[in-house]
Formats: C-alpha cells, structure tokens, sequence
C-alpha cells in the first residue's frame, strides 16, 4: 500500500473558505473598536448619504456614520446573539436529550409530547410572545430563539442516544459497576458529539437571521446601537436617495448565515467520512473495534483469522453466532464459506472488516491481513484499510449501490477518500475500472444511474467500486445469488480473471455448492457458528470428512450433480509439460491440459491430479 492511500481525506476548499470567513469575522467583532476607522456613533452630516468613497469604504448612513465602522460593530451583536441563543440552546436541550434518551419510559414519553406541541408553534410566532411577555430587548428575543433550539437539539440528543444506549459499551460500562451520571456523560456523551457539533453550526446561521429578522422589525437591539437588521432596517427609507446602503448589511447577513450552513455541511461530510459509522467522534473512534484475545498466528497467508468470536446481547446473555472461527487465505487464492442459512458465513467476513453492526461485538485472537493486525484497532482506523485492504461486494448490487448518484461518482469516491485523488483523476480511473470489469461503452456509462444497467452490468460497476483502490482482499458475499445463470458465469469468470491478473485474494461466500466447487481453491462449511471442515475444494466435494458437510451435500441434489459434473473424471493422458491448454486460462502456475479442460481428482502419471476443472495441479494433494 502507498503513502498515498493512508491520507486523510482533504477538507472540501469551501468549508476551508467558510471557516476562514467566520474567523476573520469573530476577529473583526472582538477587534471592532481597534479596526473600526471612526466611531459607530459619530455624525457627520457632511457626508449624509455618500456612496464608497476613500474615506467611507462603505459609505455613510442618513446620518453620515460611517458604514463599516456600523458593519464591524453590527458583526459583535449578531455574533453574540448567535452564541448566545445556541449555547442557550444546547445547555438546556443536551442534557434533557441525554436524560430522557437513555432512561426511556415515561420520562421520554412526556418530554417527547411536550416538545412536539412546542415544535408545531411557527418559531417567529413563538418569540413574538415571549418578547411580549418578557419585553423587547436581544436577549428576550434570543431566549425564544434558544427555547426553540433545544427543543430541537432534545430530538437529535434523543435520537443519537436511542442508538448509542444499546451499544456493547454502554453495556460494558454498566458492568463495570459505572452509575448513570458517568455511563451518559462519560460514555454516551463524547459519542453523540459528532452530529451536534454540526446541528449547533447550522443553528449559529439560523440564529444569525432571527436577530437580524428581529432587529428590521425592531424588535431586537435598541435603536441606538449598530446591528445589520437595523441596518437594513433604516436603508428601507433612503434606499431610493443612497442604493449602497442596504447592500452590505444585506450582504453580510447572506454570507454569515450562508457559511455556518456551509460549515455545517462540511462538518457533516468529513465526520461521517472519518468513522463512516455516522456517529464517529468521541470514545469510541479510539476503542477497539475487534478486541484482541491473544495467541500465536501463521505468519505465511495473505489473511489470517484466529478465534474469530461475534457475539450479540440477548435476555440470556450475550449469544455467539460466530464461535472460534480459524482459516487462513493465501495470496491469489480463493477462499470458500459454506453452510446453511444462519450459519454465520456474513457474519464472520464482516467481522473480519470490522463491520459487524451494533451491538455485536468481535473478538479475536488474530486478524492479520498482509501482515498487519487488525485486533484493537479503532474504527476510524478500520476504515482507513478496509478501502485499500479489504473490499467487499454485495449479494444485491441495486441495494449496495446508491440510487440517486451516477455510477461514476460512486467508483470515484473511494479513489477520492482512500488515494486522494483529484475529481478529473478519479473520474478517468473510474473509467478504466469500468472498461476492465467489462462494462461496455465505459466512459459514456459513467454518468448513468445503476437503474440503468441490468443485474450482471450493475454487478460489474459493484466489482469496479470494490477493486477502486486495488483491495489485497476481496470479500464476495453471494455475488451471483441476485442473477440468473448465464450472467452468473460471466461475473464468476471476471473475479476469477480479476483474481489472475491482480492477484487479489478472494473471499467466496455461497449458497451454491456448484459455484464453490468450481470456483474455490478451498472450502470452508460452516455449522452454527463453528467452522467444521476446511479442504481443498475437489477433496472436500470428493470425499468429505465431516458428517455435516455430507449431509450439506445430499440435501442440496442440483448442487451434487453440479459438484460431480464439476469433478468428473475423463480418462485422459497426461500431456507434455508446458503445453498450455486453451480452457485453461486461469492459472499461469497451470502448465498441463487434460482433454477439454475437465478433469477430476485422479491421480495421473507422475502424481499431476486435476484439482478443479480448467485446472491441472501437480502434486497439489
Ligand atoms: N443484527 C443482528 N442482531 C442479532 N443477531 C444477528 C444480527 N445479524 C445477524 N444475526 C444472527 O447471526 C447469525 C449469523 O448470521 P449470518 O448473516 O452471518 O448468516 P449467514 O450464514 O450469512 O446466512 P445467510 O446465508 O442466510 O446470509 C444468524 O443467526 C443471525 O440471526
């Protein structure tokens, strides 16, 4: 893997330049009486009503005050009642949404109820009749302003806590003997952090309009003092003389409100990026994510799997639906899960991604994958290798891609976050992805949505996203469960190539014997969470030794035939050495050819035994 592929994810340039903005404007306020050219109060008569000039940049008013010194002035009250109606806001809605979110019951019940009669109340209605009855002034008007705010930071709090309380830590915590307080505050919390950091950015905005809505229908600060509402207020008069007047103000009402929106967004965007989990601040960024169990680990396989446990919480304690699970998958080699429904076959390669939704958990002994350990990692560093190390492909491909963006985009992405690439070099990338999986007509495909491609094509765009940033591993869960027969073989026959020329190892998870047993160097068959027998596939098919995998096999008769079709003996010579068959094209290693390239597991002259049809191995067994 490049230095490349482990970069963080640049920031988007316009929340750089929205950061940037709100920072020189915090500057300008706390500075305003140092910066400001004249006074905001001064009166100058003499220049009523200028437009720009050198000496007022901006102008002056009806009263000739100078224009920027009232902007720079303007900018501390709208700041301030900004931060004053938020922090208002999340010091009343945080912790009654952390309370009623964890403890549940009545207490959410009655919270709930309240907050959605006072949400159905149109906001500016709301602070009109708290400034009635407290009477005018910024703070009563950015006191309404905050009531509103925490009622809607007590749904996100509630919302985000909803998820998290049912999380294995929370559980851990309580175990721990930790009291509520200290499981909310010191677990819950930090981990709900990410999305109100965002939701309060977005408020700042939404604050910054209502003062500025207030104080233009004079409601807000009193007339004296410089605001941009009464700005724009006052301009409404001498517009017609001055057409300067209301511009800045109005600007800079748009363009404050604007990047807090903005930033909001781009907060949004590299949180979720960072832990893809969409809750990815706090403990749990640095918890490990499959918890190390200790032990010794092969060190020759490209993935190496030891005591893999996934466990779920249950009434009676948490349940182990992958139990001890142990294999190895070598460079190039395709790995085979078999078993029935329920089996744990997702489950174990989840894990093995770090994947495993909450609240199950995953220990292991070892997860090495080329030579890196997996075990205590925290999720945001999971996710840095599952692009470039580990790469999945779904059962669905119109469920594992996005609907409403063009399959382009969808390639470029992982290219984008995982390799930093430019949107134009991503894209080209995309392109070439997309004309080796086989997609004809790439380039001009790359602007359709996936509704447009069938189920083999959408299957193909799927393994182009997934080899974007040349995984070592590809974990294919039911790739061909979703097609029909023909298309089946062509997608087969791609990750097969695929496999060849990249030497990506392949982790196969199917229903289908068949499918394994032509495909699959080994097999693994699963039975309630255990691994019960691991082959070679044409041994395992042949001659297997677990009376599960037997009955696995009898009860599947289509899979049989297909397995006996797929192991059938010929009588054959054994050819010369390094004649190349034509059906043999998988293996370069490959160097015999036996008829048409279907031969089964008999010994031939000189120990050579077909392992698999297209497939003559020597020596193999
Ligand atoms: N979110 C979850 N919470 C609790 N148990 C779960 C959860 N997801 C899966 N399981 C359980 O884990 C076990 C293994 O599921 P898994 O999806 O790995 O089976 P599988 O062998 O892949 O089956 P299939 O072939 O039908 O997909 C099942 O008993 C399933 O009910």
């Amino acid at each position: 893997m490049n230095a490349d592929v482990r970069r963080r994810p640049p920031a988007r340039p316009v929340t750089v330049a929205c950061a940037l903005y709100l920072l020189v404007l915090v500057v300008t306020a706390v500075a305003a009486p140092v910066l400001a050219p004249y006074p905001p109060d001064r009166v100058d008569l003499s220049v009523r009503l200028t437009g720009p000039s050198a000496a007022h940049w901006l102008g002056a008013d009806e009263l000739g005050r100078d224009q920027l010194s009232r902007m720079m002035f303007g900018a501390r009250v709208a700041l301030a009642a900004s931060f004053e109606a938020v922090a208002l806001g999340l010091a009343a809605g945080v912790p009654l949404g952390l309370l009623v979110g964890y403890l549940g019951g009545w207490w959410d019940r009655v919270a709930m109820r309240l907050a959605d009669v006072a949400g159905s109340i149109p906001t500016l209605l709301f602070a009109f009749a708290i400034i009635a009855a407290l009477g005018r002034g910024l703070t009563n008007a950015m006191l309404a302003i905050s009531i509103v705010f925490a009622l809607n930071l007590l749904r996100v709090t509630r919302g985000a806590v909803l998820v998290e309380r049912e999380r294995a830590y929370v559980d851990a915590a309580r175990v721990l003997g930790l009291g509520r307080f200290r499981t909310m505050v010191g677990e819950i919390l930090p981990n709900v952090a990410g999305p109100l950091v965002v939701q309060a950015s977005i408020f700042l905005g939404v604050a910054q309009l209502f003062e500025a809505m207030l104080s233009f229908l004079g409601l807000g600060v009193g007339t004296g003092t410089a605001s941009w509402g009464q700005m724009l207020d006052r301009s409404r008069t001498y517009a017609a003389e001055q057409p300067w007047l209301p511009v800045f103000p109005g600007l800079a009402v748009t363009c404050t409100v604007l990047a807090f929106n903005l930033l909001g967004d781009g907060l949004r965007d590299a949180l979720g990026r960072a832990g893809d989990t969409g809750l990815p601040w706090g403990r749990s960024r640095r918890r490990p994510v499959i918890h190390a169990t200790g032990g010794a680990v092969s060190r020759m396989a490209l993935l190496t799997v030891r005591g893999l446990d996934v466990r779920f919480p249950s009434e009676d304690g948490p349940v182990a639906v992958v139990d001890g699970v142990s294999f190895d998958v070598a460079e190039g080699e395709v790995f085979g899960l078999v078993g029935e429904s329920g089996s744990g076959k997702t489950m174990t390669a989840l894990a093995v991604a770090g994947l495993v939704p909450a609240p199950g958990t995953i220990g292991a002994r070892a997860v090495r994958l080329d030579g890196r350990e997996l075990t205590g990692r925290s999720d945001a560093e999971l996710a840095r290798v599952r692009g470039p190390g580990i790469a999945m492909v779904f059962q669905d491909p119109w469920d594992a891609l996005s609907p409403v963006h063009p399959v382009g985009r969808q390639i470029a992405e992982p290219l984008r976050t995982h390799a930093g690439l430019s949107r134009r070099a991503a894209r080209e990338r995309a392109a070439e992805l997309l004309a080796q999986v086989g997609v004809p007509d790439a380039r001009r495909r790359l602007d359709d949505y996936p509704f447009q491609f069938s189920g083999g094509m959408a299957q193909r765009v799927m393994i182009a996203q997934a080899l974007a940033c040349d995984p070592r591993l590809l974990v294919a869960d039911e790739p061909t469960a979703a097609l029909d027969v023909t298309v089946q073989r062509q997608v087969l026959d791609l990750l097969l190539d695929l496999r060849e020329r990249f030497r990506t190892s392949i982790l196969l998870i199917s229903h289908d014997l068949g499918v394994v047993a032509e495909v699959c160097d080994r097999v693994a068959v699963m039975y309630a969470g255990q691994i019960v027998e691991t082959a070679p596939a044409s041994r395992l098919f042949a001659a297997p030794r677990h009376p599960y995998t037997a009955a696995l096999l009898a009860a599947t008769p289509r899979a049989t035939e297909q397995v006996a079709g797929a192991l059938r003996t010929l009588p054959g010579t054994v050819p010369e050495p390094g004649a190349r068959p034509a059906g043999c094209r998988f293996r370069p290693r490959c160097a015999f050819a036996v008829g048409a390239c279907a031969a089964g597991p008999v010994p031939f002259a000189d120990g050579a035994r077909c392992l698999r049809r297209d497939e003559l191995v020597l020596g193999r067994e």
